[in-house]
């Protein structure tokens, strides 16, 4: 019986623990602006709370909400402003005041709350903003007033201090690949250098005399459009990953061992992907030609659809400069097979290899029974939830 989806995974994760250390060894610090799509060799925290201080989210007036709670429009409350506040600036300090009326500072937005000095100075604790406000005049020039007509909610428009990040809060965790959203955060907390996993080289094939190469070919009769070589490419590009298109391979052993032999010595890649002739027609010779090239089978055929003849393999080193083998992985050629193989089988090799938390599975219900049999099925779903939990409906079979 074929090996299992579950079993096929266990051996493509021991073989990624394996060469992770190396990877982690060889870590580099980037500056921020250099790291995007590379992934994080350690668990990044915050070395500061941000933001440091409470700080309005508004262009208005730091008030006291206890001081507008009768305000209506028959009944404005009239602030005097005592003072200006804009981001950046120190921190204003409101004094006690001989006013007959509420004291008032105006701020813009990412300005720091006044603090009171004394404590039966009255505390600021919200902003109201420009809109809600009108400016009056006052009894004495030079003096400002502006009056409030409706009650201010307590701490509105207050953003707390570290309520974006606190201080040793972990920002992301090691194997996070870095996004520009990720690059705002560090930046946020003053974080300009970054600790990286070395990039990983991915050398990939697509196999078959029926293709033409991706790049400026014309439809031809009988010929196929290579769509593996520039999905995967694609694919692995996104998450951060060098990957060469290395060519077609002919439909003929010595051809494919010559072309994977004097690239193996040319080029230092950490991992090999082809695409197609991994089943059982004549033309499938990529298992033969690993096996000529003293390759070791992992695995060769395992219980999933689509997918079923996927091959995972180690290379000898071939190359003077490396000590270490080289991983093989023989998709099938079938798009969508390879595509599944890809998703399912590469990606969790590459995330293991660069220390990431694997995906979390969700439960769902199927909306009509399941014709798996014994192999472990990729299906096209459609999911929506209902009754209490995921449910998904199968839209269309592979193929
Ligand atoms: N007797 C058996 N026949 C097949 C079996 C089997 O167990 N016994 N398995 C089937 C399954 S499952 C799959 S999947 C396919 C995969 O076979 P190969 O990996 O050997 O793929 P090829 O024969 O080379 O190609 C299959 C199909 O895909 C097209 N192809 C290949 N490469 C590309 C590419 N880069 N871009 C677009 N299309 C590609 C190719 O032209 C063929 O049409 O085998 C079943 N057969
Ligand atoms: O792996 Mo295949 O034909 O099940 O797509």
């Amino acid at each position: 019986m074929a090996l299992s989806y579950h079993e096929a995974l266990r051996l493509v994760e021991a073989e990624a623990q394996r060469r992770a250390r190396t990877l982690q060894l060889n870590m580099e610090k980037l500056p921020l602006n250099l790291s995007l799509n590379r992934v994080t060799g350690c668990e990044m925290r915050s070395p500061i709370s941000t933001p440091q201080y409470d700080t309005s989210a508004m262009d208005g007036y730091a008030v006291d909400s206890g001081a507008t709670r009768d305000a209506s429009p028959d009944n404005p409350i009239l602030f005097h402003v005592e003072g200006l506040v804009a981001a950046g600036d120190e921190p204003f300090q409101l004094f006690n005041t001989a006013s007959q009326s509420c004291s008032c500072v105006e701020i813009m937005t990412g300005g720091r709350f006044p603090t009171a000095v004394e404590p039966d100075v009255v505390r600021l604790d919200c902003c109201v903003k420009f809109e809600d406000t009108k400016k009056v005049p006052g009894p004495y020039t030079g003096d400002e007033y502006i009056e409030i007509t409706k009650p201010a909610r307590y701490r509105q428009n207050r953003r707390s201090a570290g309520e974006d990040f606190q201080r040793h809060h972990v920002i992301m965790p090691a194997g996070t690949i870095i996004r520009p959203h990720h690059i705002m955060a560090l930046a946020s907390v003053g974080i300009t250098e970054i600790p990286v996993l070395p990039k990983l080289r991915v050398g990939l094939y697509s196999t078959g005399a029926e293709l033409l190469a991706s790049h400026g070919n014309q439809p031809v009769s009988g010929r196929v459009q290579d769509a593996n070589g520039p999905y995967i490419a694609a694919t692995l590009a996104d998450s951060g990953v060098d990957v060469e298109f290395l060519g077609i391979l002919d439909d003929d052993v010595e051809m494919m061992m010559h072309t994977l032999r004097s690239n193996l010595e040319k080029k230092d890649c950490d991992l090999i992907i082809s695409t197609g002739a991994v089943s059982t027609g004549r033309f499938d010779l990529i298992p033969s030609a690993l096996q000529r090239l003293g390759a070791h089978i992992v695995f060769h055929k395992i219980g999933i659809r689509p997918g079923h003849p996927v091959m995972f393999a180690t290379i000898p080193n071939i190359s003077p400069e490396r000590s270490d083998e080289i991983p093989f992985f023989g998709l099938p050629g079938n798009p969508v097979a390879s595509a599944a193989c890809l998703r399912f089988l590469v990606m969790h090799y590459l995330k293991c290899l660069q220390s990431q938390l694997p995906e979390t599975p969700l439960t769902a219900r199927m909306s009509c029974p399941n014709d798996a049999k014994t192999a472990r099925q990729f299906a096209h779903k459609k999911m929506y939830f209902g009754q209490g939990s995921i449910i998904v409906r199968r839209e269309a079979k592979w193929r």
